[in-house]
């Protein structure tokens, strides 16, 4: 109640002061409201409904939207160009991704802190660094330990939840990368420490972003519980890195190597230990549901895998697969999972950049930045962003684009295919887009083949369109926070 009251004065307070001191942005389309306090944008983050507010704003006001009197949005594929690919710092929202006070470089704010940091970090995670034998055999040794609940599953005729599977797996391979093949976590086969850990990462507040906005009164805001089980879970991630001991084959080591102090590492690797499972399990989780309503995408799946497995070698369940440079060149499957992260992106969010000192000038029509026909001037500071969300639902670019449409990234013509790439923005863009998406994607790649290799997937009964209803946050999951999916052999 208290953290309630304390929040409206807040809140009210930004109210006036946007009041007192007008808006610079008055001139963009947008909500009145909009152009004289961050009310109403903070309101739709708390009540979980920003991407979807966001998203019927550029429906009703075009490509430019205010969302306060401080930020904008902006929806065509050129901005991603214009922002991300000129690399415009971050906005403050990023503090929050900060570990043991630490910037890392997810949450780097400036060019200058940052490209240090991606530089160790994209040998780390280069096509090449994840196409080795050592972590495909750790993704392999974890199917394998999987295989018991597929297995389960179809003998009890029993539907499973694969969220938690599935963010299970994903554990065990980036703690395996993190802290070495050796000393990663085993949640798989230990179900009462992935719950406990797992649990922790899931306490949620609708006020979690409230920290860069209003920094002194974040600690009256925030839920003590939610506080409590950050600094648990900053320091579970600070007690695996030293458990380790920092082996050759470990991220930590070559994080040191790299010029990195140990809790330089640490925030490094605490965020990338957040990121690189969730996301996964979220990816694989809706890539399962939506199949399990779809048989006949199910089947394609199904026929192209199939016809590159062979026969079990009587140890390994993973050994029927392919290496993955194979797994690799099938075209289905990469169709299916680039339209998997377009409709359901696990960070559908906006991305926020902060505009330069001198400002831009942009037109909504024509899309482009700095030209003399330019309508909107946004000054510097203005916080200004895409959001996947918005950008992967484009009629323009993706035609009927609710549709699961796998077809749409084999068939279309290489004009149209261009535009499509453009647009997808799913890993983010740029020089600060996902450093991990080569290991998420052999990832994904190696646990779809292996249930699609042997199994049909069917819904369970517990799992309906409302529960799978994806949470509006910066990154999102099932309403239910579970997904119950039977595997049938088959
Ligand atoms: C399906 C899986 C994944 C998705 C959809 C995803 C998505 C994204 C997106 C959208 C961004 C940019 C966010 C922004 O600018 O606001 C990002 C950045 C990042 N991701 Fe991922 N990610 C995935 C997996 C991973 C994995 C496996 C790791 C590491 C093990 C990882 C580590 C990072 C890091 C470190 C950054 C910041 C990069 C920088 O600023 O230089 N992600 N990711």
């Amino acid at each position: 109640m208290l953290a309630a009251a304390i929040a409206v004065l807040g809140l009210a307070g930004l109210v006036g002061f946007s009041l007192f001191t007008g808006s610079p942005l008055s001139n963009i389309p947008g909500p009145a409201i909009t152009a004289f306090t961050d009310v109403w944008i903070l309101i739709n983050t708390y009540f979980e409904r920003r991407n979807r507010y966001i998203h019927e704003l550029h429906q009703k006001y075009g490509p430019l939207v205010r969302l306060s009197p401080h930020e904008v949005s902006v929806s065509d594929p050129g901005s991603i160009k214009h922002i991300y690919i000129n690399n415009f710092d971050k906005s403050k929202f990023y503090f929050l991704f900060d570990n043991y006070g630490v910037t890392n470089a997810f949450s780097a704010i400036e060019k200058k802190v940052h490209a240090p940091k991606r530089r160790v970090m994209h040998q780390l995670y280069s096509k090449t660094a994840v196409s080795v034998p050592g972590l495909e055999d750790c993704i392999r040794e974890r199917l394998d330990r999987a295989a018991y609940y597929f297995e389960q599953s179809h003998k009890e005729t029993k539907a499973i939840d694969i969220l938690q599977l599935f963010r299970s797996i994903a554990m065990d391979v980036v703690t395996a990368f993190q802290f070495g093949a050796d000393h990663g976590t085993d949640f798989i086969r230990n179900p009462l420490e992935r719950d406990l850990i797992l649990g922790k990462y899931r306490v949620q507040t609708r006020s979690w972003f409230i920290g860069p906005y209003l920094p002194s009164l974040a600690k009256y805001i925030l839920p003590k519980a939610f506080v409590e089980s950050l600094m648990f879970t900053d320091q579970w991630n600070l007690d695996n890195m030293h458990r380790s001991g920092f082996p050759p084959d470990s991220a930590a080591k070559k994080l040191i190597d790299g010029g990195f102090s140990e809790l330089e590492a640490a925030s490094e690797i605490a965020d990338h230990v957040v990121a690189g499972h969730e996301t996964t399990a979220i990816a694989l989780t809706y890539l399962c549901w939506h199949l399990a309503k779809h048989p006949e995408i199910q089947e394609r799946l199904k026929a192209e895998i199939r016809a590159v497995s062979g026969p079990s070698d009587g140890q390994s369940p993973s050994s029927v697969l392919p290496a993955f440079k194979d797994l690799d060149r099938l075209p289905y499957l990469a169709a299916v999972l680039q339209e998997t992260l377009r409709l359901y992106a696990p960070i559908p969010a906006s991305e926020p950049r902060v505009v330069p000192p001198s400002g831009i000038w942009y037109s909504p029509s024509s899309s482009e930045y700095g030209s003399n026909e330019s309508r909107y001037f946004i000054p510097g500071g203005v916080v200004i962003s895409v959001q996947p969300w918005t950008l992967h639902r484009d009629p323009s670019v993706f035609p009927d684009p609710e549709m699961f449409d796998p077809d749409r990234w084999i068939k279309s013509d290489s004009e149209t295919l261009h535009k499509m790439n453009k647009s997808f923005m799913a890993f983010g863009a740029g020089i600060r887009m996902c450093v991990g998406m080569n290991l998420a994607m052999e990832d994904l790649k190696f646990i779809t083949a292996f249930i699609f290799c042997k199994y049909t997937v069917k819904l369970g009964a517990e799992t309906t369109d409302d529960s799978m209803y994806m949470i509006d946050r910066y990154s999102t999951r099932p309403k239910a926070n579970a997904c119950y999916i039977e595997f049938e052999e088959q």
